[in-house]
């Protein structure tokens, strides 16, 4: 969909002897979605610097523009966002939302509250993907939303609806991003009572709902916080603009980069997130740790490094779910079995991530075993196969499969190609550039 870049129909990637170099990372999407519906919720202007150019915050920016939000792009790095104070000067308006959870989730709730006649839908995969959860807590505190396809997903029709909220309860335990967006919704709702939001059940990927506190605030927003079970925004708070707000890296797309200099040589550097993130996603270099990488870490930046062989690690990753793949990449240069617990989401994201997961490390060698909610990994004794990757139109499998090139194995003339690799335009539409970039001594 991201129209500047021309990708082949696969992409070949020779052995990697070594890598080593500094990757500046493209802006989070996480914090860009957010950010640009905050920031047309906000009374005033919002400058957004470094905001991330990609497929979902595209989808984000043309629903913001379909709704009657008016935003500009400056230069390269700078966008503008004039912000509507909590009203939206078009009530009738059918969105594509291709396949952003950050926006169709987020989204649903803030039209639902200040309604209006909109549509919701997105790509074949979108209409696969759940939303039931946020749907049935906005309909008991009055929206009106129906499902024009299957119960239960995309896509949505909202009309007005008359909302009475004091107290909602939503279930956690099957995205993050339906508490999420009933948060990001909360203050159009208290008005003039206080609103509180139950989590039911477990609730997963705990970071992300930190970023949405953490940005909420900064949009002037503060939300009193009982542990993860329950939420209350305190009537009369409303979005102001912060005035300028910076996007930091992406810590998901870190991930690749750390994950290569831990597994090849090394150093790499990547320049936009540290110690000072935002984001639960730096945690995915603890994991490296674990497995015997030296990381270090700046204010803005993280540096992997590899120690020889990665060990075999038996962990929880329910905190990282997206950057997590990338370790269940990485096992394949492990010492034993690795196991990735905790990740049911996987099944629910942009494909069936466990499946694929397992499909695929099964073609280079690796022998897999698969379960409701969990992977090992053990890698194959030698070299990696060479093997066709199949990506699933699922960014990330394609991102993480590309490590599978690294030399570690000593996968001499074994050329690895990576089958559709424009599906990497969701969150990181250079990638392969950046990933050319570091990778050096080929062989072949
Ligand atoms: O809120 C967010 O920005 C996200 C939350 C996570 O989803 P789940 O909460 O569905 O695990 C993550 O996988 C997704 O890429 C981004
Ligand atoms: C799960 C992901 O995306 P989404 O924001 O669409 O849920 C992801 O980027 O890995």
């Amino acid at each position: 969909m991201t129209q500047q870049k021309q990708y082949p129909h696969h992409i070949d990637l020779k052995p990697v002897m070594h890598v080593e170099g500094v990757v500046r990372l493209p802006g989070s999407k996480s914090i860009s979605n957010r950010t640009l519906l905050l920031a047309a919720l906000a009374e005033g202007t919002t400058t957004i610097i470094d905001l991330l150019a990609s497929d979902d915050t595209l989808v984000m920016l043309g629903a913001l523009r379909s709704l009657g939000l008016t935003w500009e792009q400056v230069d390269e790095h700078t966008h503008i966002v004039h912000g509507g104070g909590g009203t939206l000067p078009v009530h009738e308006a059918d969105l594509f939302m291709g396949n952003a959870g950050t926006a169709i989730r987020p989204l649903t709730a803030a039209l639902a509250v200040i309604g209006g006649d909109y549509t919701l839908h997105g790509v074949t995969r979108m209409h696969e993907r759940p939303i039931g959860d946020l749907v049935d807590a906005l309909n008991a505190i009055g929206a009106q939303i129906e499902y024009t396809g299957v119960e239960g997903f995309p896509p949505l029709r909202i009309r007005r609806g008359h909302i009475h909220a004091q107290r909602l309860s939503v279930r956690g335990n099957v995205s993050s991003q339906f508490l999420t967006a009933l948060l990001m919704a909360a203050p159009l709702m208290a008005r003039e009572q206080a609103v509180t939001i139950d989590v039911v059940g477990e609730l997963i990927s705990k970071p992300y709902i930190e970023i949405t506190l953490n940005l909420m605030r900064r949009f002037g927003v503060t939300v009193e916080q009982d542990g993860w079970q329950s939420f209350t925004v305190q009537p009369g708070q409303r979005y102001a603009s912060p005035g300028t707000i910076h996007v930091e890296g992406d810590a998901s797309s870190a991930s690749y980069f750390l994950a290569a200099g831990a597994i090849g040589g090394g150093p790499i550097r990547v320049e936009g997130v540290g110690r000072d993130s935002i984001q639960g996603d730096v945690r995915f270099a603890e994991a490296l740790e674990q497995m015997g990488a030296t990381i270090t870490r700046g204010d803005n930046w993280i540096e992997a490094r590899s120690n020889g062989v990665l060990k075999a690690i038996d962990a929880d990753f329910n905190h990282i779910p997206d950057a997590a793949m990338t370790i269940a990449v990485a096992a394949l240069y492990a010492d034993g079995t690795t196991t990735l617990r905790n990740i049911a989401s996987w099944r629910v994201k942009e494909t069936d991530r466990l499946a694929a997961m397992a499909t695929e490390l099964r073609k280079l060698g690796a022998i897999v075993v698969e379960g409701p909610d969990f992977i090992s990994v053990t890698p194959p004794e030698g070299e990696l196969r060479a093997a066709t990757i199949d990506t699933y139109d699922d960014h990330r499998m394609a991102m993480c499969f590309s490590l599978a090139s690294l030399d570690g194995k000593a996968r001499r003339g074994n050329t690895m190609r990576i089958n559709d690799p424009k599906c990497v335009a969701k969150t990181f539409p250079d990638y392969f550039d950046a990933f050319a970039g570091i990778a050096h001594e080929n062989l072949i």
